[in-house]
């Protein structure tokens, strides 16, 4: 019996590429901002209007050296975790960089627990956040510890 040599026991899920280009890209809203970036609600035109995040930032603004700022997003865009959100893709417009992002529609963490839980959040939630928290940490601590395990090899 043959075996079709495109089959793969456990195929890794193929990760789609976003456009690397600003102009597949409709800017629709901002919605939030940080320290040296701000953050768009956008749709990906060759995407099938696909909603994303862009965080512009401002390279001229941000304290932050260049190198470390692409390290970080390239970084970024490596990690799969649900607790964690990951980059699509990056690239730079004018002295931008362009982070594109799953677009989380019911906002920050901060920003829902502000609107929803005036007051504090009741303790079982508290238990749950902190452990889906540790869960995320967990996964980026043990990802460090790999990457020295391969330096050090
Ligand atoms: N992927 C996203 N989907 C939806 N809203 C987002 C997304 N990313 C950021 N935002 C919104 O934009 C705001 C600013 O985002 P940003 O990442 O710049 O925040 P920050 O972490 O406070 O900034 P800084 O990186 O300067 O510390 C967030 O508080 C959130 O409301």
């Amino acid at each position: 019996m043959s075996t079709s040599s495109s089959h793969q026991e456990n195929p890794e899920p193929k990760k789609v590429q976003f456009p690397l280009d600003s102009t597949a890209y409709q800017i629709l809203d901002e919605i939030g901002f940080g320290v040296s970036a701000v953050v768009y609600k956008a749709i990906c035109l060759p995407m099938n209007n696909t909603i994303v995040a862009i965080k512009s930032i401002d390279l001229d603004q941000s304290r932050a050296d260049f190198d470390n700022i692409l390290s970080e997003t390239k970084t970024l865009s490596l990690l799969s975790h649900p607790n964690i959100l990951s980059a699509y893709c990056s690239f730079t417009v004018d002295r931008h960089l362009w982070v594109v992002m799953p677009f989380m529609s019911a906002g920050s963490l901060q920003s829902i627990i502000s609107s929803a839980f005036p007051d504090g959040l009741p303790e079982p939630c508290i238990a749950v956040l902190l452990k889906e928290t540790l869960n995320a940490m967990w996964y980026l601590l043990c990802g460090s510890v790999n990457q020295l395990r391969v330096k050090n090899k």
